[in-house]
C-alpha cells in the first residue's frame, strides 16, 4: 500500500512534543509551523504526506486540492470539523482522529452553581448571595443527546451525582447504552423529563442547525438548564436568535463557536450563557494523550499494522489485515477483468459475496472491483475514494451477499454486469493466498486460474489446434506463453486464459482464429 511512504509531516498548531518525538523515531521527518495563514498553509503543503492538526486549522478543500502528496490528516483531538473530509476521501486521503484520549477533559465543564458570574460580582465589590442561587443535581434528571464516547463518560459521572441519565442517538443501540444506564427514547419523550440536557454531537451535515429540532417548550419549567458542552457550537446556533433563553432555558455552558475567535458576540454575550476560548481538551495530560496517540496511530497505519481512528476509510481498515489483503487483489483483479472483457460502458456492476465467511466482506470488496475498474482511468486512485470516484464516473457499484456456496468452496465473489441485455460476469475466490478465477461468462475452470501477470483470455471452438496457432502468433510477436488454463466448454466454445510474457500491442491479430479476445495486466 503506498500509503507507507508517508515521510514528512507538517504539524500547524501547538501539539505536545510527545507527537514530534514518536513521529521522528519512526524516521518520519517533522516540519512545526503555527498560525499559518491560508494561502502560506495551500503554498506550504505540497511537499508534505501528513498534516496534523488541532481545530484550529482550517483544512479547506482548497488546501486539499493544493496538497498533491497528502496521505494522511492527523487530527489531534476528536472533532474534524475543520477538515473538508469530503474533498479529502475524494482525493484518496485518509482523515484519522484521536479515538478517546481528551474525551474524560471534554466533558469537565460545569455551571450550575453560576460561579463564573459569582466570582465576576465579587471582583467587582459585589456581596450578592441571592442572585446566584444554584442547583443540586442530586436526583435530577439529565437528557443526553449523543451517546457515542463522550456522552457515554458523561452518564457515568452524573450518575455518580445521584442524576437519572436519559437519552437519545440514533447510531448507538438502546441495549448498548443501557449498559452504561442510560434509558433511551425519542426526543419528543425525552425533553419534558429533562431537567439537565446536554448535547455530545459532533457538527456534521446531518447535526448542523439540529438544536432546532429542541423543543424548549416541551422542557421543564425553568428548570430545563441547555448545556452544551463537547457539541460544536452551531448545533445550538441553528437555534433561530437564540430564544432558547427567552424560553424555559435558564442557562447554558458553551465550549465551542463555530467561528473562532467568534465574530457574532449574540450567544457569547447574553447573561445566561457562560463561555470559554474552546478549553475542552486543554490539559497538559490530555495534550500530551492527543499528541502520542495521532503520532502513534499515523506510525501503525504507515506500518501497515492497524487503522485506528480513520473516519472515512472504512475499506482500507479491513485492507490491512493479512488475511483480506489477498481478497482485495482479487475485488481489484475482478473489477479489471469484467473492464477488459465488458469495456467501459458498464453502468451498473453489481458484487455479490457468496459464503458465510465473506458475510461482512462487501465493504472492502466492492472499494476492491471499483478500484479494477477503474484503474488507468482514474489517477491516485485506492481504497478511500474509490467508491466516490467510481460514483462520479456513472459506475454503480452495489454489493449484496448470498449465503450459498459455489462447490465445496466458502467464500468466493461474483461480479457482474449487463450490456445490452447481455451478462458479463466473473467469479473468483482465494486459494492460498493466492487470487483465482473460478468462473467467467458462465464458463467454470476446472483448474482455478491464478488472477496475476499478464492475462490474454480469448474465445474459440473446442479445438486443440487454436492454442498452437494462438502461441505462434505470439512468439512472432516475442511474447512467450507461461501457463494456459482453459474452462469447460459451453456450447461447444471454452474460453482459454494465457498466462503471457507482456502484453500485444494489438490484440485484433488473433481476430482470425479466436473470438472475444482481450488481455490484462493485474
Ligand atoms: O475536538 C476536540 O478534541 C476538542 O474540541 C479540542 O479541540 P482542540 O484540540 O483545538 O483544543
Amino acid at each position: 500500500m503506498d500509503l507507507v511512504n508517508i515521510r514528512k509531516i507538517l504539524i500547524t498548531e501547538s501539539v505536545a512534543p510527545g507527537c514530534k518525538i514518536a513521529l521522528e523515531e519512526n524516521g518520519i521527518e517533522v516540519v512545526e509551523k503555527r498560525n499559518l495563514s491560508k494561502d502560506e498553509l495551500i503554498a506550504e503543503i505540497e511537499e508534505y504526506g501528513g498534516l496534523i492538526v488541532r481545530s484550529a486549522t482550517k483544512v479547506t478543500a482548497e488546501v486539499i486540492d493544493a496538497a498533491q502528496n497528502l496521505k494522511i490528516i492527523g487530527r489531534a483531538g476528536t472533532g474534524v470539523d475543520n477538515v473538508d473530509v469530503n474533498a479529502a476521501t475524494k482525493k484518496g486521503i485518509v482523515v484519522m482522529k484521536n479515538e478517546s484520549r481528551n474525551k474524560c477533559t471534554n466533558q469537565k465543564y460545569k455551571c450550575f452553581r453560576h460561579i463564573p458570574q459569582a466570582f465576576a460580582s465579587m471582583k467587582a465589590g459585589e456581596w450578592d448571595r441571592k442572585r446566584f442561587m444554584g442547583e443540586e443535581l442530586y436526583g435530577k434528571t439529565l437528557g443526553i443527546v449523543g451517546l457515542g464516547r463522550i456522552g457515554k463518560e458523561v452518564a457515568i459521572r452524573m450518575q455518580s451525582f445521584g442524576m437519572k441519565t436519559i437519552g437519545f442517538d440514533p447510531v448507538i443501540p438502546a441495549e448498548v447504552s443501557a449498559s452504561f444506564g442510560v434509558q433511551q427514547m425519542p426526543l419528543t419523550q425525552l425533553w419534558p423529563l429533562c431537567d439537565f440536557i446536554t448535547v455530545h454531537t459532533p457538527l456534521m451535515p446531518s447535526t448542523a442547525g439540529k438544536s432546532s429540532g429542541i423543543k424548549f417548550s416541551m422542557c421543564n419549567s425553568s428548570l430545563c438548564v441547555f448545556s452544551c458542552w463537547a457539541f460544536r457550537a452551531q448545533v445550538l446556533l441553528g437555534h433561530s436568535n437564540y430564544n432558547l433563553f427567552g424560553g424555559n432555558c435558564i442557562e447554558t455552558a458553551v465550549s465551542f463557536i463555530q467561528h473562532e475567535p467568534p465574530k457574532n458576540r449574540l450567544l457569547i454575550n447574553h447573561p445566561n450563557v457562560i463561555s470559554c476560548p474552546h478549553l475542552g481538551a486543554s490539559t497538559v495530560e490530555a495534550q500530551e494523550r492527543c499528541g502520542q496517540d495521532i503520532a502513534n496511530q499515523i506510525v501503525e497505519l504507515i506500518q501497515g499494522k492497524a487503522l485506528v481512528g480513520a473516519v472515512n476509510s472504512q475499506a482500507l481498515t479491513s485492507a490491512l489485515a493479512p488475511e483480506i489483503q489477498p481478497w482485495i487483489k482479487l475485488g481489484e483483479a475482478l473489477g479489471a477483468l469484467l473492464k477488459a472483457c465488458a469495456g467501459q460502458k458498464n453502468s451498473h456492476v453489481k458484487i455479490t459475496t457468496l459464503g458465510a465467511s465473506l458475510k461482512n466482506a462487501g465493504s472492502y470488496l466492492t472499494a476492491a472491483v471499483a478500484m479494477g475498474l477503474l484503474k488507468g482511468a482514474c489517477q491516485n486512485i485506492n481504497l478511500v475514494n474509490a467508491l466516490i470516484l467510481a460514483k462520479e464516473a456513472g459506475l454503480m457499484v452495489t454489493a449484496d451477499h448470498s449465503a450459498t456456496i459455489l462447490g465445496s468452496k466458502d467464500g468466493a465473489c461474483a461480479v457482474e454486469t449487463s450490456l445490452s441485455g447481455t451478462s458479463r460476469k466473473v467469479i473468483g475466490s482465494v486459494q492460498s493466498g493466492v487470487p483465482v478465477l473460478l468462473e467467467l461468462n458462465g464458463a467454470r475452470f476446472r483448474q482455478h486460474v491464478p488472477l496475476v501477470g499478464k492475462l490474454l483470455l480469448y474465445k474459440s471452438l473446442r479445438d486443440p489446434q487454436t492454442v498452437s496457432l494462438v502461441a505462434g502468433l505470439l512468439a512472432n510477436a516475442g511474447i512467450y506463453v507461461e501457463a494456459y488454463s482453459v474452462s469447460l466448454a459451453a456450447d461447444g466454445e471454452q474460453w482459454s486464459i494465457l498466462g503471457i510474457s507482456s502484453l500485444l500491442e494489438d490484440v485484433n491479430i488473433l481476430s482470425a482464429h479466436v473470438k472475444a479476445a482481450v488481455q490484462l495486466a493485474i
